[in-house]
């Protein structure tokens, strides 16, 4: 699947959230063929008010208040039952031409817990998020999408979540997880690590810069692993991807995490969107996966999110955590091949 293949629609409606405008992905082809009812706009000159409703059971008017009071009550009935309402950040099918962010308040525990660990030029200027569709190349998200193809095909959970961690080398398989590198010692290449590397320098500056840290004082930590999500039904917790989390609990040496998505959402696979949950405006916001699409974000309270249930096809990505502290920091993997 390439960049062009993917389909295009740009939308961006949430006031909270900064940025630039996308482009889309491709020109979409107009299908739309003109409505030829009585609300045709080329119609209504010629259909006079007196008329117009002539022979009708219920006026013009009456139905748009009835369908009016109809949508209303239809909203305030979900917003009641869920509490949240919905907005998505950023679509598949547009390419963000430039990062994309919301910011918000950090938590004095977050806060708290930096200045405890690490230096202070790695508290952030702001905590939030960010989205990019511009920092890795084509050629690069491909490399590491192969990389991770190639690593997890020698392995699986057999429910619906599998993870590949190159540092460590835990791999799924079953329902339990085997070491990569006993199992198949030169599995990877050394260009294979490098690209690796590459890649999470990349991100790892990127977000140094967006939170205003300095990067020599940020250190990728444990855990950092290749996420390959199908329709599977779960057979283990580990199977079980879709909770609403916060990073900071769930591994709690990560300050900063950050997303590298390596397919495509409603062409690779369906469901299995990123949504942010909001407490403070009960909003839901949604980032849909999009091969090469990096996003990163504060760790702590301040942004909840879970991932929704993929219902068809395989998702792929790649999860790297960065810390403040240096006691947590992890090294590159292949450093140490002959
Ligand atoms: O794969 C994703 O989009 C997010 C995964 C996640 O939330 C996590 O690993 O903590
Ligand atoms: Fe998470």
């Amino acid at each position: 699947m390439t960049v062009t293949q993917r389909s295009s629609q740009a939308a961006k409606s949430d006031p909270s959230v900064e940025g630039t405008a996308s482009r889309p992905a491709t020109a979409r082809p107009k299908t739309a063929t003109p409505f030829s009812g009585r609300y045709n706009p080329k119609l209504i000159k010629r259909i006079s008010p007196e008329t117009s409703d002539k022979g009708a059971a219920l006026s013009h008017k009456q139905w748009t208040r009835m369908v009016t009071i109809g949508a209303i009550a239809m909203i305030l009935y979900y917003t009641a039952k869920t509490g949240q309402t919905n907005t998505i950040m950023a679509k598949q099918s547009e390419v963000l031409e430039s990062k994309r962010y919301q910011n918000s308040v950090c938590t004095p525990s977050y806060r708290q817990d930096i200045e405890k660990v690490g230096s202070k030029d790695c508290l952030p200027r702001k905590c939030g998020r960010v989205i990019m569709d511009d920092l890795l190349q084509e050629s690069e998200t491909e490399a590491i999408l192969a990389l991770a193809k190639k690593g997890l095909a020698q392995g699986g959970s057999s429910g619906g979540a599998s993870i590949l961690d190159l540092h460590s080398g835990a791999l799924s398989q079953g329902e339990a997880f085997i070491n990569v590198y006993k199992v198949y010692p030169d599995l990877f290449t050394r260009s294979e690590f490098e690209v690796y590397k590459s890649v999470k320098d990349r991100v790892k500056a990127a977000v140094a810069e967006h939170f205003g840290l300095n990067n020599d004082h940020l250190f990728l930590s444990h855990p950092t692993f290749f996420s390959r999500i199908t329709a599977a039904p779960a057979q283990t917790l580990h199977d079980e991807y879709w909770h609403v989390h916060i990073d900071k609990e769930t591994y709690p040496s990560f300050h900063y995490t950050s997303l590298l998505y390596l397919t495509d959402f409603g062409i690779d696979f369906q469901g299995g969107s990123f949504v942010f949950v909001d407490a403070h405006d009960n909003m839901n916001r949604t980032i849909e996966p999009r091969m090469g699409r990096v996003s990163a974000f504060t760790s702590g309270i301040e942004n909840k999110h879970h991932v929704e249930r993929v219902t068809s096809g395989i998702r792929y990505a790649l999860t790297m955590g960065f810390t403040c502290d240096p006691s947590q920091a992890i090294p590159n993997p292949g450093d140490d091949l002959p």
